[in-house]
């Protein structure tokens, strides 16, 4: 009262009205900022869509899933710029499953403050444990296998090679569900891992998974295979001894070494032997290598028929392209350009000493044989 008195007396009554009608004002707006922020706070986030993301809401998960990340990025084929979009596709659809799994609590490591219900994505349909895998072989052409055969409306396949039944089994079958892409009812997922194989557990463990699992082995003649092999560490180690050196344990005697991978690989007999313990020779298909770049249709013919599928893919879905050498895709699944592999497939083979590519020839003629005969096809390699 004194102090108003004072200031009325000192200030015109006029402009002291509009100091205190200033004052109360800026109170106003104060507490009314305030009470915002208080609000916003509680209120749920914007509902986003699939394409939709804060860049928080993806840091967030990234940290969380760095593991599986960092597997992704190591993945062969899209962190070389090989198919750079379809990286970033499944990348996102994994993103989606996790928002997804901390809604409904199926994310088994996930921590942290689920995010608010009303946080929606338009992806439809569930992930699910794969029904048909391409178990092998490396080098065999089963990328090529896995980009055609996902043409198909009724194959969803995880491009990534998941390494699950060999490096990563301890991760539990929830992590590997959880790289898988969401499918519909009636449509098939599938992965690739080559190195399946010749993993001595892979067979059992994909058993325990699933005993009615359907296995895609793509075979390529094993001398060839072993070349491209070597070729692909070549192209990442230059100083590596050659091809002949590493081929023999001893040259002069002209005895292999078994214990290279390269050339272990290509004793197919040997590795389906261990197959055969667990799954019939009905539940595996053999497609070759060497017809999958000469006839991709009639290959993909055999497949979907494998696989219980309706004959969708056929040669109109292929073209040769001469630079590369290989058939390409007029339509890759999730595109309308045509696409043809990377430069990580297709490269040039040094030459071999034609002695050593023919010691090699007579190594694995009888376990060819073998093969033949276990699988009651002949794929030509000895003609
Ligand atoms: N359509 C098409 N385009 C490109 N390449 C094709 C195709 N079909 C089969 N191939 C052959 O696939 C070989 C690579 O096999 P993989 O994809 O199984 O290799 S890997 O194990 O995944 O590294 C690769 O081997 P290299 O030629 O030795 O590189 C190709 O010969």
């Amino acid at each position: 009262m004194a102090l108003s008195t004072v200031f009325s007396d000192a200030l015109p009554t006029k402009v002291y009205r509009k100091i205190v009608v200033m004052f109360c004002v800026l109170l106003m707006s104060l507490y009314f900022l305030y009470y915002l922020s208080d609000v916003c706070h509680t209120m749920p986030r914007p509902v986003r869509g699939s394409e939709g993301y804060l860049a928080a809401d993806f840091d967030e998960w990234q940290s969380l899933h760095r593991k599986t990340l960092l597997h992704k990025l190591q993945v062969r084929g899209y962190w070389k710029g090989d198919m750079p979009e379809k990286y970033f596709r499944d990348l996102r659809l994994q993103f989606q499953s996790f928002n997804l799994n901390r809604q409904t609590g199926d994310g088994g490591s996930v921590v942290g403050n689920p995010l608010p219900s009303t946080l929606s994505f338009s992806g439809d349909g569930v992930r699910k444990l794969p029904q048909a895998i391409i178990i092998g072989v490396k080098k065999g052409g089963t990328r090529a296998l896995l980009e055609f055969v996902r043409v198909h409306p009724d194959v969803r396949a995880v491009g990534a090679e998941p390494h699950f039944f060999d490096r990563h089994y301890d991760e539990g079958l929830r992590w590997y569900r959880g790289l898988m892409p969401k499918t519909l009812d009636g449509q098939i997922t599938m992965e690739k891992t080559p190195s399946y194989f010749v993993t001595k557990e892979a067979a059992a463990r994909i058993y325990a998974m699933s005993k009615d699992a359907k296995l895609i082995v793509v075979v390529r003649d094993p001398v060839t295979r072993a070349i491209s092999d070597y070729t692909q560490t070549l192209s990442k180690k230059p100083d590596i001894p050659s091809f002949e050196s590493l081929a023999f344990k001893n040259r002069t005697t002209g005895l292999i070494d078994t214990s290279w991978s390269a050339i272990q690989i290509g004793i197919y007999a040997k590795h389906l032997e261990n197959w055969l313990l667990y799954f019939p020779m009905g539940q595996i298909l053999f497609v070759s290598g060497e017809r999958l770049i000469s006839d991709p249709a009639g290959e993909l013919g055999k497949v979907q028929d494998f696989l219980g599928l309706k004959r969708i893919i056929t040669d109109k879905h292929f073209y040769f392209n001469k630079t590369k050498g290989f058939p390409c895709l007029k339509k890759p699944e999730g595109s309308s350009k045509p696409h043809c592999l990377g430069k990580t497939k297709g490269r040039t083979h040094p030459n071999i000493d034609p002695e050593v590519v023919q010691r090699l020839r007579d190594f694995y003629r009888p376990f060819n044989m073998k093969f033949y005969q276990m699988t009651g096809q002949n794929f030509g390699w000895d003609n």
